[in-house]
């Protein structure tokens, strides 16, 4: 009885699912997914993030719930790949109040965003917005390090009358280099760069960028006392953690050294770090000792998370929805080595199109995976039941949404990306795994648009990869050894397996989709 009356709950939903829509019967599982990719990228773009969260009402600007007065008191400042968006929404939204900002930009991002006719996300142009661009390879370099004075010195100037909007998304760490003296900017890029080759996560290199830093780790916020500060972030680092976004420059942290060393001594460059880091190491102390206000007063500091790529999976969730299927979101913290990623969701995928009740040792090694991979055992289990709902109580298809940032440790020499690495192994754990009329199907993409040094942002692929790219003389473990996912994608089938959506101007990691068919009622 349960199920007759769960299943008449569900009959409009069915009816969307089921092939009587003619417009969904007519898209394929791919260019579903494509919808589903875009759409998370869409809810974060920067211009809307913006737009949904500054209010302005009667001469005040609501943000997060909170007034404050505009009397043309308001200063700007920003650094990070997705911030001269958002800096061209904030100006067109508080108008006149604003009396000058400056942001530390990518090299060449006005020109991009020229390029391909994104102008909403170009300042207008008569702006009081000062454009600084830098950081060429995402790598603090002379301009902007000249920027980071610049905003240095704005927010200097503030006083208790004025309002600084911060605006904050990733890449900031690189665009807002402030080394403290006598570190040079040299010395502070070559420590950072050994750290993240030697595989240090951004939670480690960033503990150390901010006590190299003037302005990391809440040094920013330091200088514009005693003004309010607004900082508005879009969020990069899985977890969504105010002090280590762009090196939380808005968020006061205190320097333990102990931590910073015990991370440099993990990657054995405690013996040849410079003499000026080890002495800037060693001081005793604030770290802004050449600021306006020695002494520590609290600061006035709204953080305030405007974009994410939980908020990114809720969008993609609703268009999954729209597009038929069940959406079910996992997590936006997947991290973790890529093999063990692809292993995961090649179980999940066999656990949602298993025709039969499937083997408890699926279910058991997901949940062994769960650490591995960032993710609670909790969103395991109910990923799993709604996979499991989905078979038994004939829900129909659903789509598995995920995101966050895993790791390729690289062996070889060929060109590719985590997400299209990714793809490409999911696609082999799927083998043979074909529902009719097609799927399951999975797509990692980066929602920055870019996958590490290539022009696409991942790829689409299904339990048919093996045989295509053996019929096609391509020898997927060749590929695979010499991390030459994108080789491999570009040769297939004439790229078609590629998702190439051109730079996004936004970037809240990755994004992974893996859309399961409905088991069909004669084989179920
Ligand atoms: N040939 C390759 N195959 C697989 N992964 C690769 C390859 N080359 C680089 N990568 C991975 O790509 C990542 C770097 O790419 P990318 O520039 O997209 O980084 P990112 O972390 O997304 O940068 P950001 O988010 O700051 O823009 C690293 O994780 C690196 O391991
Ligand atoms: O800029 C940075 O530090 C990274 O993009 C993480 O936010």
């Amino acid at each position: 009885m349960a199920r007759v009356l769960s299943l008449f709950r569900l009959q409009p939903f069915l009816a969307l699912v089921g092939s009587k829509n003619p417009r969904l019967c007519k898209m394929s599982m791919d260019s579903r997914a494509r919808e589903v990719f875009a759409a998370a990228v869409e809810a974060v773009q920067p211009d809307t993030v913006v737009r949904q969260s500054i209010e302005c009402k009667e001469d005040s600007v609501i943000i997060n719930g909170q007034r404050f007065a505009l009397k043309h008191n308001l200063h700007l400042v920003g650094f990070g790949k997705a911030v001269l968006g958002m800096a061209a929404e904030a100006e067109r939204i508080i108008g006149d109040h604003l009396v000058k900002g400056v942001i530390s930009v990518p090299h060449g991002i006005q020109q991009t965003l020229q390029q391909h006719g994104k102008d909403n996300l170009l300042l207008k142009e008569n702006s009081c917005i000062k454009v600084m661009e830098g950081a060429k390879h995402n790598l603090p370099d002379s301009d902007a390090q000249k920027a980071a004075e610049v905003i240095k010195q704005l927010a200097s100037e503030l006083t208790e009358e004025d309002l600084l909007l911060v605006l904050i998304s990733g890449g900031g760490s690189a665009l807002l280099p402030a080394p403290i003296p006598p570190i040079s900017l040299q010395e502070k890029l070559d420590v950072t760069r050994r750290l993240a080759g030697a595989g240090a996560t951004i939670q480690e290199l960033n503990t150390v960028r901010r006590a190299l830093s003037f302005l990391k780790g809440g040094g920013l916020a330091h200088y514009a006392h005693p003004a309010q500060v607004i900082a508005l972030i879009l969020s990069d680092v899985i977890g969504d953690p105010l002090d280590l976004i762009a090196s939380g420059p808005t968020v006061r942290s205190d320097m333990w050294p102990e931590e910073v060393l015990s991370v440099l001594e993990r990657y054995k460059l405690l013996n040849s770090l410079p003499a000026s880091v080890k002495e800037v190491l060693g001081r005793p102390g604030p770290r802004w000792r050449e600021n306006k206000d020695e002494t520590d007063k609290a600061e006035n500091v709204l953080n305030a998370v405007i974009g994410s790529n939980s908020l990114a999976l809720n969008c993609a969730g609703r268009r999954a929805r729209e597009l038929g299927f069940r959406p079910v979101i996992l997590s936006p913290g997947v991290c973790g080595d890529v093999r063990s990623v692809s292993r995961l969701y090649g179980l999940l995928a066999h656990f949602g199109c298993s025709r039969e009740e499937p083997p408890p040792e699926i279910a058991a090694e997901v949940l062994r995976l769960g650490p591995e991979v960032g993710v609670e055992s909790w969103d395991l289990c109910r990923t799993m039941q709604v996979l499991g709902e989905g078979r038994t109580e004939g829900w129909g298809a659903t789509c598995l949404l995920a995101g966050g940032e895993p790791t390729v440790e690289l062996t070889g020499n060929g060109r590719g990306g985590r997400n299209q690495e990714l793809a490409l192994r999911v696609g082999l754990e799927m083998r043979g795994l074909q529902l009719p009329p097609k799927g399951p199907v999975f797509l990692s993409g980066g929602t920055d648009g870019q996958d590490g040094p290539t022009e696409a942002a991942g790829a689409i692929t299904d339990g048919g990869l093996y045989e295509e790219a053996l019929a096609q003389k391509l020898d997927i473990n060749n590929f695979l050894t010499n991390n030459d996912s994108y080789t491999f994608f570009s040769h297939l089938s004439a790229g078609q397996h590629l998702l190439v959506p051109g730079l996004t101007s936004t970037n809240v990691m990755d994004v992974h989709v893996l859309l399961i068919p409905p088991i069909p009622i004669n084989i179920r």
